[in-house]
């Protein structure tokens, strides 16, 4: 593909329509920032008024029947920087001003903004977004297994996987959850692994009105703390985002705002980009990971950017590299939004065409393509697989140091290529290898530390990198079954926990017995494994539930749903019905407790859930039985709530 400012305007709008459809049907073929930053910020500097610039970007149709939204599903407009967000805030206090509403006034509520499929659930049906006027009925998905957040017919909203679910899994096989949700409502064979997620509850329909959501002033609007607010709703509501949704509370004020073709006047998305350079790709490398996935990493002339000198830029994935056709010579823009890897956003002059590898650059084995990915399937003696799946280990008990990239590789070119053989290796073996005497002193120093400081069991059994297996899941497994147990516990009995479906728990069965031989002669070393006390069901009062925590909390949110995990819990973000208890904190909207209402989920106050889980203590047959502390924990009246509905 060509620059975008080497595009003539037809040509750019060809492109955009390609891109669209392409991300639309769950394959796109550049990555947003570039889509939002490159081609589209070109078309509307060139030509704000064309048509493309002026409608509902189209979906695919699915081949689904088509239905007439009864009003339009319109797009949002996006507010990159602070001067687009003062703008906004300027516009509706103009209009504010005219209605003679006293604009410091205004309210405005924030809400994630879910990077799913949106869809409108009325009349027992779910429609799609299709071009904003006629949409695809969608209604399917729910037989699937797709949740209904909040029940049947709750307005707008979104189709969208739990974030944990991507992060368990899924993030594997797909370059990007929203392809997960466009795979699946379009399919006609669901692929298995999404398959397993319908099934374990993870893929939910979201009502917008059912998100977590903070009312804010204009102040907070143009004020560095709007950052803050966004990401503590972004990553607190569990789901993936693509930013936030900012939008006049007052009706009258919305109503005399309006829209346009495109969006809702009254409504804006807030989009952060970091700071963006142009660089000059030297040479696009490629590096082989833990599970044999081949990823590209551009190397460009070093340039300053936001703090920090940058050599080094993802190339996300080989399907990337091939349709920006990056090589070397290629003039690119790099921007760093908050993370620490800086990341590609767009091509603005060509170099030399895209060349990706035949083999893998380690062992030399013939690669694999699966969509977007070049994998190398050499598990077993792919070095770098190998060193990456010892330095995993060593990161994920996370109490030993010196263990890094280089003394691995000097392990790994001295034949000491797997971890109880590393853990044998004596000062004198050390200083064999070319450490140094103090350093090889270090390297028994730390090793024997790791033995002896204590590590939390499920981050060493996260350790091993089974997949599926991560820190998450291992503290889950692990809070019903105890580690030395492992080996004998069954598929069944997996899957009978909660967020274990049934592909997954057989997965996880088996590669536990796989590796158990190598964890085994790991925990024979004498690891001080703390463990997660063994919280069986019965005696936990909320192992195995599903618990929603909302309002304003005394402790943190975050603390309680990692305390809630630690005890076998499963923290949702929304109730439906498959929630048993909604702990509420101050403010609570009135939706959570209707839906709580509805299910007969029991809702405790902070205060009583905190009295109901540290007044048992969490070991096997000791302390009072669950049962009576259940009837012991206040539950809420209903009444207290109203107040706050
Ligand atoms: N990579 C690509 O090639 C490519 C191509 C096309 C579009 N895109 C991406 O898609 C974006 C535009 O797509 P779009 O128009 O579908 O969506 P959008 O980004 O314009 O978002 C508008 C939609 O967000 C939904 N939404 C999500 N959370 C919400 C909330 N809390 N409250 C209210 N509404 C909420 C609404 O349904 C609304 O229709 C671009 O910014 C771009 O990043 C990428
Ligand atoms: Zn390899």
């Amino acid at each position: 593909m060509k620059p975008a400012n080497e595009l003539t305007t037809p040509e750019l709008v060809s492109f955009l329509k390609a891109a669209n459809q392409a991300y639309r049907s769950g394959s796109p073929i550049i990555d947003d920032a570039t889509y939002d930053h490159v081609y589209l910020a070109e078309l509307h500097k060139r030509d704000p008024l064309n048509p493309f610039l002026n409608r509902v970007e189209p979906e695919g149709d699915f081949g689904s029947e088509k239905v007439r939204h009864e009003r339009p599903m319109l797009s949002t407009e996006k507010a990159y920087t602070t001067k687009d967000m003062a703008n906004f805030v300027r516009r509706v206090e103009g209009i504010a001003q005219e209605l003679g509403i006293i604009t410091s006034s205004i309210q405005y509520r924030i809400t994630p903004k879910l990077d799913g499929m949106a869809g409108n659930y009325s009349k027992n049906n779910l429609v799609a977004r299709g071009n904003g006027e006629v949409g695809n009925n969608v209604t399917h998905v729910f037989n699937h297994g797709v949740q209904a957040i909040g029940g049947a017919n709750t307005g707008l909203g979104e189709i969208v996987l739990l974030s944990s679910a991507w992060e368990n899994g899924l993030s594997e096989k797909f370059s990007h959850p929203r392809n997960v949700i466009v795979g699946l409502v379009g399919a006609d064979k669901i692929n298995e692994d999404v398959f397993e997620a319908l099934q374990a509850g993870h893929v939910h329909f979201t009502p917008y009105s059912e998100l977590p959501g903070q009312l804010v002033t204009a102040k907070d609007l143009t004020g560095p703390q709007l950052n803050d607010i966004c990401d503590q709703l972004e990553t607190g509501c569990g789901y993936p985002t693509d930013g936030s949704v900012i939008e006049v509370v007052n009706d009258q004020l919305k109503e005399a705002m309006g829209h346009t073709s495109h969006h809702y006047r009254w409504q804006i998305a807030w989009k952060r980009v970091g700071e963006m350079v142009t660089s000059t790709v030297t040479g696009v490398y490629w590096q082989t990971g833990r599970t044999g996935r081949v990823t590209p990493i551009l190397k460009i002339d070093r340039v300053w950017l936001s703090g920090a000198w940058i050599e080094n830029v993802t190339g996300h994935h080989a399907g990337n590299v091939q349709n920006l056709n990056i090589g070397r010579g290629c003039i690119v823009n790099v921007v760093r939004s908050g993370e620490v890897i800086p990341k590609l956003c767009g091509v603005v002059k060509k170099g030399e065409s895209a060349l990706l590898p035949r083999t893998c650059p380690s062992c030399d084995n013939e690669l694999i393509r699966e969509r977007e990915f070049l994998i190398c399937a050499n598990t077993e003696s792919c070095q770098a697989q190998i060193a990456n799946r010892l330095g995993h280990f060593f990161s994920t008990i996370g109490n030993i140091d010196l263990f890094g990239e280089k003394t691995i590789d000097t392990l790994l070119t001295h034949g000491v290529d797997e971890l109880p053989k590393i853990y044998e290796q004596t000062d004198k073996d050390f200083q064999s290898m070319g450490f140094g005497p103090k350093q090889a002193q270090n390297l028994v120093r730390e090793i024997n530390r790791s033995l002896t400081d204590p590590i939390e069991d499920w981050r060493f059994l996260a350790g091993f990198g089974i997949r599926h297996l991560g820190k998450g899941d291992s503290r889950r497994l692990l809070s019903s079954y105890p580690l030395l147990e492992l080996p004998s516990v069954t598929a069944e009995q997996i899957q009978a926990l909660p967020s274990f479906g049934q592909l997954k728990a057989s997965r996880i069965a088996s590669e536990i017995r796989s590796t158990w031989p190598l964890i085994e002669s790991m925990i024979n070393l004498g690891f001080n494994l703390t463990g997660i006390p063994n919280v069986a069901k019965s005696d936990n009062p909320i192992g195995g539930l599903n618990i929603v925590f909302t309002g304003k909390m005394e402790n943190p949110r975050k603390k309680l749903e990692e305390q809630a995990l630690m005890l076998g819990a499963t923290p949702q973000s929304s109730v439906s019905k498959n929630t048993d208890i909604l702990v509420v904190g101050q403010n609570v909207g009135s939706k959570k407790l209707e839906a709580a209402r509805k299910h007969n989920t029991r809702i405790l106050e902070e205060a009583a859930y905190l009295e109901m889980i540290t007044s048992t203590p969490h070991e096997k047959h000791e302390g009072p039985s669950t049962n009576s502390l259940k009837k012991e924990a206040k539950t809420a009246s209903e009444d207290q709530f109203k107040l706050f509905a």
